[in-house]
């Protein structure tokens, strides 16, 4: 038996031409158009890549998008008084500081001046707390992207048991959060859990987010399970650099019932929702409906 993949590109396309076609009315009904800045410092090749394909992105949905590219060396002062002025900025409705950080820099400070409402990445501890107790909030783009791919493809959630592989809070606690609340019986497991795959081999739904190339093998899955892979690593095979993910994916695809693949799976989810929330922050501060089926 082979497992369905589970195809988040496509998905991701056809989110991003929902979200084009709300810009469209935005503008044709009103004269206007969201815009998303993104933040950042130094140059990570990584990074750059991501944030040169938000960029184009944002323009192909028809958005503003404003990008700042600050050296290695920023201070901490300059990059909170950025944040200050993009917070003012009535252009400006969604802000994205690019993580991580360099050392020089409190991520924790910096997130927390980014205006709750402008905060599409749902970093903000007013976010997450909001989030936690079923206060309407802004969802970070990871897990709100796995969440979409579950519901489409599984429809109901409730009662599934999910395993959620690692506890970061970028990916690992909004993930649980979100399948909270489409009441799964969620497990949240980590470095430290005891006979890990004794826990994961219950999962009606495995999350992996653990930043460990290939380390979900079929040996840690249930028959049929939906796995969602977020993991994105480089490593060099035959001499060419490739990207893998949590999941060593043939072995997991002979196992579970469905599987997202690396890449062309969360990755271009992350992408599409942040877009999403970018106008979803555009509808909640001019009090407008809300793009649906594309909040959690
Ligand atoms: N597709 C996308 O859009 C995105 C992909 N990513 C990718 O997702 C992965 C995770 O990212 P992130 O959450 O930021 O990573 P972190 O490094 O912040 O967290 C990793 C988590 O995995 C746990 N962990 C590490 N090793 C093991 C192990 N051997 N067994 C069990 N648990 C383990 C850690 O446990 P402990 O807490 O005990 O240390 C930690 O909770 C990375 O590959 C990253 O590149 C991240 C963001 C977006
Ligand atoms: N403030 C902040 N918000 C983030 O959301 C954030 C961040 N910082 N820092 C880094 C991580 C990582 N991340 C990815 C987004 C898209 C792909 C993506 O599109 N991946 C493609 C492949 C891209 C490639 O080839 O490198 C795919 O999986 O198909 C991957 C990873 C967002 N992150
Ligand atoms: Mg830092």
């Amino acid at each position: 038996m082979t497992a369905q993949t589970i195809d988040g590109k496509n998905f991701a396309a056809r989110i991003r031409g929902r979200v084009a076609d709300h810009v469209a009315r935005l503008r044709d009904e009103r004269g206007v158009t969201p815009g998303l800045a993104v933040v950042l410092v130094g140059d990570d090749p990584a990074s750059q890549v991501y944030v040169r394909s938000k960029g184009k992105m944002t323009k192909e949905c028809g958005m503003e998008s404003f990008e700042y590219r600050l050296p290695e060396t920023t201070g901490e002062a300059e990059l909170l008084a950025l944040i200050a002025k993009l917070n003012a900025d009535g252009a400006v409705h969604g802000i994205l500081v690019q993580l991580p950080l360099p050392a020089q820099i409190d991520a924790e400070l910096v997130i927390n001046s980014i205006d709750p409402s402008k905060d599409v990445d749902g970093f903000h501890v007013s976010n997450v707390g909001r989030l936690a107790t079923g206060q309407r909030s802004m969802v970070p783009c990871t897990p709100l992207g796995c969440l979409l791919m579950l519901r489409e493809h599984c429809g109901s959630l409730s009662g599934l048991n999910a395993v959620v592989l690692g506890r970061s809070n970028i990916v690992g606690k909004p993930m649980a959060q979100l399948l909270l609340s489409e009441s799964c019986t969620v497990t949240i497991a980590h470095s430290r859990t005891r006979d890990l795959q004794d826990v994961t081999r219950r999962a009606d739904i495995l999350v992996a987010a653990v930043g460990r190339p290939e380390m979900v093998t079929g040996d840690y899955l249930k028959a049929g399970a939906t796995v969602i892979d977020v993991g994105i690593n480089r490593v060099e095979r035959d001499g060419k650099n490739r990207l893998v993910g949590d999941c060593h994916f043939d072995s997991c695809a002979s196992v579970a019932g469905a599987i997202t693949p690396v890449p062309g799976g969360v990755g271009p989810m992350t992408i599409a929702c942040l877009l999403a929330n970018t106008v979803t922050a555009y509808c909640r501060a001019h009090d407008l409906p809300e793009p649906e089926g594309l909040t959690a």
